[in-house]
């Protein structure tokens, strides 16, 4: 299978689009460590990835992507156990305008800390075997949602970060490929929450919800089907490709 004897760090990856990326990258042959803070969830998934996909292929372990010797634990204990790390998933993301600073710390810092995490242990230049990594934003990245302006400006700078990451690793040759993952509605537990997290600007619900009707909102399966391509085609890491 394409991801045959490689291994993946997944973040916020115990239930949602996060959940949904790991079960790819299981079902094309990827070892995979689940980082999460709800060790409940995230223990039950391992136990039932396990029986579907055989022993010490995934692996849970707990993780706040704001804290950087948490990441730096998790990706040390990634490589000890299952030799490297060869793709990083940064998808660890919560939707909050009340706790907006949160938000920042989570969504934008998480992925910028975990992308320089993975620098350091793919990097070609300092003895790495290259990688990818892939950065969840949103198509709030790409145009702003009038209900969210702090959400808004995370993904809108996780998508300014990936492009100047990508041009300077390949103007140095990194032989790291990064690429930013832009979906649109998916019904998950943070779609869901969201009209309790407006805040200040819950009179923009409506506007939202418009676009909501408009653009209508994928299960995790269809978004999940429509995903496998794009992940695998994102992550087969060919010589040529780094
Ligand atoms: N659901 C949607 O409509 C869309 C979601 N996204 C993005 O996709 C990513 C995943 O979102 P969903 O699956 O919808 O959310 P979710 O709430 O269903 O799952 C998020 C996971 O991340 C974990 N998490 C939260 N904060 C964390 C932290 N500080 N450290 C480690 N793990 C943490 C949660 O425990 C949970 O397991 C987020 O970055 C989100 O912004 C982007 C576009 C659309
Ligand atoms: C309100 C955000 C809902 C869920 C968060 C989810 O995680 C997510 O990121 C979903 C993003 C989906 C965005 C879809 C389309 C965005 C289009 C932009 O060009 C804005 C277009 C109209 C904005 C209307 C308005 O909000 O005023």
């Amino acid at each position: 299978m394409a991801l045959n004897g490689k291994t993946a760090v997944v973040t916020g990856a115990a239930m949602g689009i996060g959940k949904a990326i790991v079960e790819i990258l299981l079902q094309n042959g990827a070892k995979v460590a689940i980082l999460d803070m709800n060790e409940t969830i995230g223990h039950c998934l391992v136990e039932t990835l396990t029986k579907e996909h055989g022993p010490d292929r995934a692996m849970f372990l707990f993780c706040d992507v704001e804290s950087e010797d948490e990441l730096k634990a998790a990706f040390q204990k990634t490589i000890e156990t299952f030799g490297g790390i060869d793709i990083l998933c940064n998808n660890a993301g919560v939707f909050n305008e009340v706790t907006w600073e949160k938000t920042i710390t989570i969504n934008l810092m998480g992925t910028i800390k975990g992308t320089y995490l993975a620098l350091e242990h793919m990097n070609k230049l300092t003895g790495g075997r290259g990688g990818v990594i892939i950065n969840v934003a949103s198509m709030a990245g790409i145009g702003p949602l009038s209900c969210c302006p702090v959400y808004t400006a995370t993904k809108h700078g996780v998508i300014g970060f990936t492009r100047s990451f990508a041009a300077a690793s390949v103007a140095s040759g990194y032989g790291i490929r990064i690429n930013a993952l832009c979906p649109g509605f998916v019904q998950t537990d943070l779609f869901s929450a969201i009209q309790s997290k407006l805040g200040q600007f819950s009179a923009m619900a409506g506007a939202t919800q418009e676009l909501i009707e408009k653009l209508g909102v994928l299960t995790i399966q269809d978004f999940t089907a429509g995903l496998t391509a794009l992940l695998l085609k994102v992550t087969c890491l060919t010589e040529n490709h780094l």
